[in-house]
This record gives structure tokens, C-alpha cells and sequence, in this order.
């Protein structure tokens, strides 16, 4: 019988880590799960209700509701849920819903691939691998315009990059959960790799650490 693996890949908005989480799920034919998506399944429900973003118990029952597999990428993608999320995310009795879904998720065989802000650090602190991405801010907003762009949308890229550091302030500085990087995870700067270099380097350090037993 072949072991669970649980690979766990945090990192900073438009650090590339969802592109990097979907092709090592791929080539490990492991499930995927983007946990941002929950969040912003609680803020796009409370935006679809013309609630405000701090109205907890609505964003409580809303967490409650989001069920995993009908996560709807297309429809919570635009930038702006993004930064509603980020509003919601900061609310401990929200996190606590939607982290026990994921780690229901990351608990089932034969593992998974989660990435986020705190999986390494709180969803799932015994994951086998651990990947923290980063990529300069200014790299993060190019890619995030031309994420935009691509669909057909226009923007402006200082008000990309000031979203960016304003999301970064907000995900690294709240109480509950901030991003940071475990204490045991590899760090992998994109800012001057390509998809594929990026996905080499991070399947090396999987391979390294599964064939040593030297997991995260
Ligand atoms: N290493 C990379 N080099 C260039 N573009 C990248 C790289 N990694 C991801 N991208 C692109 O940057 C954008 C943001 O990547 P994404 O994986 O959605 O980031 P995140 O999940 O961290 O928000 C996407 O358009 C993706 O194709
Ligand atoms: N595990 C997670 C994932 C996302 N989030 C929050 O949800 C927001 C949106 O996450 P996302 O991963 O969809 O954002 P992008 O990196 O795709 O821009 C983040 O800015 C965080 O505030 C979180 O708190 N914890």
C-alpha cells in the first residue's frame, strides 16, 4: 500500500503558488486544494447580499455553507474578491469552519496538495513537504495585470502594486493564523524563474525530501 503524501504550499498573493500547487497535484496525481478560494467564497456570498465584510455571523454562516467541491474558480477569480478575503480571513471563528474542512480534505488518502497562507504552519503542521513561494512585489503585481489583462480586463499597475503591499500588510500582520513561513519549509523565490523552472526546483526538493524520509 503506497503512503499519504501531503504537500503544503504557502506564499504571499500572485507568488505563483497555485500554478505551482495544480502541476506538482498533477504530476504526484494527488487532489488540489486552493484554500483562498474558501475565503473568498465567504466574501463573494456576504458581497452577493449587500452585507458588509465585517458582519461576522454572516460571514460565519456563509463559511459554513462553502462546500468544497463546487468551489466556483471562475467566479471568485476577479482581484477585488480577493481583498475582501483578506477582510474575512481575519475573523478566528470563520478560519476555524474553514480549516477544519481543509484538513478533512488533507486527512483523506492518498493526501494532498494544499496551498494558502498557513498551511504549513496551522492547517496541516505535520505535512510531509512544506513550500513557502515568494516573489518580489513587483513581479507579483506585473503578473497579476497581465492575469487581468488576459481576461480582458484593464488596470492600472501602481494600484495593482499598492493592492498587493496593502494585502501583504494585512495577511502578515492579523493575530490569527498571519502568513508566514514555517519553520521547516524550503523557500522558493520566483521573482526570476519561469513556471517550469519554478515547478523543477519544487519537485527536486519533494523527490530529495520523500526518498530521504527527511519531510517537512
Ligand atoms: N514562475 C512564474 N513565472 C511567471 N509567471 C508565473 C509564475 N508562476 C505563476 N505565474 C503566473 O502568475 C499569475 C499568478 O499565479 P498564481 O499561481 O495564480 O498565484 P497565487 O496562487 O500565488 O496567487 C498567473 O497568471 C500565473 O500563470
Ligand atoms: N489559507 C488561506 C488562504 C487564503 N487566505 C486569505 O484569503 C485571501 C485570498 O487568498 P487567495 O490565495 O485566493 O489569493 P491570491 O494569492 O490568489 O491573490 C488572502 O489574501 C488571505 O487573506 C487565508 O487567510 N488563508
Amino acid at each position: 500500500m503506497t503512503r499519504s503524501i501531503l504537500i503544503a504550499i504557502d506564499g504571499p498573493a500572485a507568488s505563483g503558488k497555485g500554478t505551482l500547487a495544480r502541476r506538482l497535484a498533477d504530476y504526484f496525481h494527488l487532489p488540489h486544494l486552493d484554500t483562498g478560494l474558501t475565503y473568498r467564497a465567504v466574501a463573494h456570498a456576504l458581497i452577493s447580499h449587500g452585507l458588509p465584510l465585517d458582519n461576522v455571523s454572516a460571514a460565519e454562516t456563509a463559511a459554513r455553507q462553502v462546500d468544497l467541491s463546487r468551489l466556483d474558480k471562475h467566479a471568485l477569480s476577479a482581484h477585488a474578491v480577493g481583498d475582501a478575503a483578506s477582510r474575512v480571513a481575519v475573523f478566528p471563528s470563520v478560519r476555524k469552519i474553514l480549516v477544519d474542512k481543509q484538513r478533512a480534505f488533507a486527512a483523506t488518502p492518498p493526501g494532498a496538495v494544499l496551498d494558502g497562507r498557513d498551511i504549513g504552519t496551522v492547517v496541516c503542521p505535520d505535512a510531509d513537504v512544506k513550500l513557502y513561494v515568494t516573489a518580489s512585489a513587483a513581479v507579483r503585481a506585473g503578473r497579476r495585470l497581465r492575469d487581468i489583462e488576459s481576461r480582458g480586463g484593464t488596470a492600472d499597475f501602481g494600484e495593482i502594486l499598492a493592492d498587493i503591499e496593502r494585502r501583504d500588510a494585512r495577511d502578515t500582520g492579523r493575530a490569527d493564523s498571519p502568513l508566514r513561513p514555517a519553520a521547516d519549509a524550503h523557500l522558493l523565490d520566483t521573482s526570476e524563474m519561469s513556471i517550469e523552472t519554478a515547478f523543477l526546483a519544487a519537485k527536486a526538493l519533494i523527490d530529495e525530501a520523500l526518498a530521504t524520509g527527511n519531510t517537512a
